[in-house]
């Protein structure tokens, strides 16, 4: 494992957030190694000291905190004020940390990927067994995702390349591989002859509030739809690997990706909906819609073909959205009905066919629907009535923060978790896909109320669940 980190963009929302609190409690469980090291990187001028009161502030906010935890962390940190697109600096200040190899993990903005890999090279970060992580968004499109790729494969081998999806370090993400591959039952009828279609659906509480700058640029469809709702899509329908190795598992992600169907303009009607909030109440307050002057969504809803044989003919529905009325990530499968109904006649209207649904995130839960009979002797008859069985996740242990994980793995070198490139290019080809037709067909993003599941066209694509639990009714 290696033990020095270089981390840039030491004082950023996602360090200070999650980063240096996932370090806290990796070293709180003693998953570091003994010598491990913090080189923090950002452009605000502190000096050593500085930076540490200012990090002590932030850590010690949390209410798990332990101060002696907190001290460890701090003497193992060591600031540096630099810009990143100053190479000469770069190599000055950071070629003292090429004695042994080390994890460089780039919490930037994407437009300093590559001068950032030309001051690390300078500075001899990159070779030997040096590796390099990336945040996401990788592009904003095919051919900046492209042109990152290029110059990451100029600088360094993807094998040394981690890429992030925080929801790849997510344990209930990885269950999902755990449930299609480790159970019979479930890849039996894993196919379009026995499933009718699958939701994932990823709705947030919060709004774009502070990031409004980087999401004007992007959107949900970029900032949701191309790495999150892609790797769960992903990891839903791929075939199953030979091994559990890191190229085993994206090669056949990368395959899925592959096989979606572009979208056309002649589709986005009937298979997308853009939308955008207005002011409303979430969680009790009245919160502020999002005013910014570019045309950007909010929440999408997106219907998606895998053209192959396992998916053929199987709609994938995608919603995501911010200012949702609660915060919920779920996979729901629903099953085909049965062939031959061989009930009385008046419990075929009241027939469900099964669903399988996987609540993700706040918590992990699955639901199986079933029919049963609850059946009295006195009505003379069995009448079947849907009944739903609940597999509680409650005894699975504490969930880690998904970057602990992340976090390890590079330090390890194990990137089964990461993605590679050709996967990031294939979901960003048909993520092009749904931009152009949008484009084409001049789509606009209808408002929304904050607080609401997002704009009336969208309902035909939420998960059936959401009617369940007394959200509006999808209606087709
Ligand atoms: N925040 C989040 O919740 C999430 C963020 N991400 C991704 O993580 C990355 C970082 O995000 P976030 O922390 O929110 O961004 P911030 O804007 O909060 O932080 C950006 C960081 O980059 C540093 N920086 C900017 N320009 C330079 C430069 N020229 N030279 C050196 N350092 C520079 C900043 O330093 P300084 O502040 O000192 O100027 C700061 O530390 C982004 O790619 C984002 O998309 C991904 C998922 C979630
Ligand atoms: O990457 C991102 O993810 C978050 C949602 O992550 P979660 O772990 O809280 O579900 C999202 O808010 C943000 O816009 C996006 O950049």
């Amino acid at each position: 494992m290696h033990d020095t980190l270089l981390l840039f963009g030491a004082t950023g929302d996602l360090a200070q957030r999650y980063l240096f609190p996932s370090l806290l409690h990796l070293l709180r469980d003693r998953l570091l190694p003994d010598t491990f090291r913090v080189v923090a990187v950002g452009r605000s001028e502190h000096d050593d000291a500085g930076f540490k009161q200012w990090l002590r502030e932030r850590l010690e906010d949390g209410d798990d905190r332990d101060a002696a935890v907190v001290d460890d962390l701090l003497a193992r940190v060591h600031y540096l004020s630099l810009d990143l697109n100053d190479t000469e600096a770069m190599r000055t200040a950071l070629s003292q940390y090429a004695d042994r190899p080390c994890v460089s993990y780039l919490s930037t903005p994407p437009d300093l990927f590559e001068p950032a890999c030309r001051g690390l090279k300078a500075a001899g970060l990159l070779g030997g067994q040096s590796r390099l992580v990336l945040e996401k968004p990788i592009g904003r499109d095919l051919a900046s995702a492209r042109a990152i790729n290029a110059t990451l494969s100029a600088a360094l081998d993807e094998s040394r390349i981690f890429r992030i999806d925080h929801y790849l370090g997510k344990a209930p993400v990885q269950n999902l591989l755990a449930l299609r591959f480790g159970n019979t039952l479930m890849e039996a009828v894993w196919q379009h002859r026995w499933i009718a279609s699958v939701d994932i659906l990823v709705a947030e509480t919060a709004g774009v509030d502070g990031r409004e700058g980087y999401y004007a640029n992007y959107g949900a469809l970029r900032d949701m739809v191309q790495n999150h709702m892609l790797q769960l899509l992903a990891l839903i329908a791929m075939e199953p690997p030979s091994e559990l190795c890191a190229d085993c598992i994206r090669d056949e992600k990368t395959k899925v990706l592959r096989a979606l169907r572009p979208m056309t303009a002649a589709d986005v009607d009937t298979d997308s909906v853009r939308g955008r909030y207005t002011g409303g109440v979430v969680d009790g307050e009245a919160v502020n819609g999002f005013t910014h002057d570019s045309d950007v969504e909010t929440f999408v809803a997106l219907r998606a073909y895998i053209d192959n044989w396992r998916w053929a003919g199987v709609p994938f529905r995608l919603v995501t959205g911010k200012r949702m009325p609660s915060r919920t990530t779920e996979v729901v499968v629903s099953f085909k009905p049965v062939s031959h109904w061989v009930f009385e006649r008046p419990d075929r209207k009241r027939a469900r066919p099964n669903r399988l649904r996987m609540r993700l995130q706040p918590d992990e839960t699955i639901e199986l629907g079933l029919m049963g009979s609850l059946a009295a002797p006195e009505w003379g008859a069995t009448e079947l009535q849907p009944m739903s069985l609940d597999l509680s996740m409650s005894s699975t242990p504490a969930r880690r923060i998904a970057y602990e994980r992340l976090l390890v793995d590079a330090l390890k070198g194990d990137q089964t978790l990461f993605v590679r490139d050709d996967e990031v290019e294939a979901a960003w080809r048909w993520i092009d896909s749904v931009s152009a037709a949008w484009r084409e067909a001049s789509t606009p993003a209808q408002d929304y109320p904050a607080g609401s599941w997002g704009p009336a066209a969208a309902s035909g694509f939420l998960p059936v669940t959401l009617a369940a639990n007394g959200h509006r009714k999808k209606t087709s």
